[in-house]
């Protein structure tokens, strides 16, 4: 495959980036297969808003279920389609193997992104100097930079702040996702990190919570839907504007309850396919479908947020599309 991008894209400094939204983009499927038509249309909607970087391939965008012809495909349609507006793209690694995923990091290595994002070991469940060998050894090998992803509730292991802070002082390591679900590690990590150490929350229901604590910013599937309100909370904390930012992160707090309450992306999915973004809301086995129930929710969430007609109803494929589900 030829490679579109210009070198001067690949050179953008992941450490200087890491900060702001970042978007865990969802893939989009038809009839089992990638939807690089509605990849496209999706990658055109948000590079258009307020987003300072994609994610590809992690837990929202399915990337335990491409293959890596797949994974392929979709970071270079991903780059292709952003051509005006370069936004920096992490891919999303997972894996219990360090040997596979430094052989990963090989196949990837000339590929059009800016980082990984890496998510601990899982169901092993390594000691913590395990995890600084795993995660040291990647680090050693990646042509690109990596942030670091820890998230104990999928995982089962928790990397602690002794070995994050020690992984942290490596020059190929530029930052964390932060899930680790427990306040008092996400504050004292905030409080020791190294000052160009960046940390991003990936708990979408405690967004306000992380930024108000110093986090530097935040990667939520929620953001998917409402995505220039959940800029704006961070553009209005770092004025200070705390009344404001207070406001409107309950104009959107629910938003991230209603999407996770059934496992995601298949509700975030859903809410695109309805309002027109993505052509089906297909998810992948062992991912099922929203149940009817949620699909009601989402209906009545969407008509009152947006009581306009959606690009999908305008086109008349409104029932046609929702009987087809
Ligand atoms: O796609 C991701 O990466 C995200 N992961 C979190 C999770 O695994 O639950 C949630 C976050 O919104 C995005």
């Amino acid at each position: 495959m030829t490679d579109p991008i210009s070198s001067d894209l690949r050179a953008s400094d992941l450490r200087s980036c890491l900060h702001g939204l970042w978007l865990p983009l969802i893939a989009p499927f038809r009839e089992g297969a990638l939807d690089e038509a509605s990849l496209r249309r999706l990658v055109r909607h948000y590079t258009a808003l307020p987003v300072n970087g994609l994610i590809l391939a992690a837990t929202t965008g399915e990337g335990l279920t491409l293959t890596p012809k797949e994974t392929q495909r979709l970071v270079f349609a991903v780059r292709d389609e952003a051509g005006a507006r370069p936004l920096p793209v992490c891919l999303g690694l997972s894996g219990s193997n360090t040997a596979a995923l430094l052989d990963t990091l090989e196949t990837t290595a000339a590929w059009p992104i800016d980082g990984y994002l890496i998510s601990c070991p899982y169901y092993s469940r390594p000691s913590q100097r395990g995890l600084e060998l795993h995660f040291g050894a990647l680090a050693d090998r990646a042509a690109h930079p990596l942030a670091l992803y820890n998230i104990p509730y999928r995982t089962g292991v928790n990397l602690g702040n002794e070995a994050m802070l020690r992984l942290a002082m490596h020059p190929n390591i530029v930052g964390l996702k932060d899930c680790s679900a427990d306040r008092n590690q996400s504050l004292d990590l905030l409080r020791r990190r190294p000052n160009d150490f960046s940390v991003l929350t990936g708990e979408d229901a405690q967004y306000h919570e992380a930024l108000t604590d110093g986090a530097d910013g935040a990667i939520l599937a929620s953001a998917h839907v409402e995505t220039e309100a959940f800029a704006r909370l961070q553009s209005l904390m770092a004025a200070g504007e705390r009344d404001a930012a207070l406001a409107c992160w309950q104009s959107v707090a629910d938003l991230t309850r209603l999407l996770f309450s059934e496992p995601s992306p298949a509700p975030i999915k859903y809410w695109l396919w309805r309002t027109g973004l993505i052509d089906s809301a297909e998810v992948r086995l062992p991912m099922t479908e929203v149940s009817a129930e949620l699909a009601t929710r989402i209906d009545r969430e969407i008509e009152r947020r947006s009581p306009h007609p959606s690009p999908r109803e305008e086109r008349g494929e409104g029932e046609a599309a929702i009987t087809a589900l």
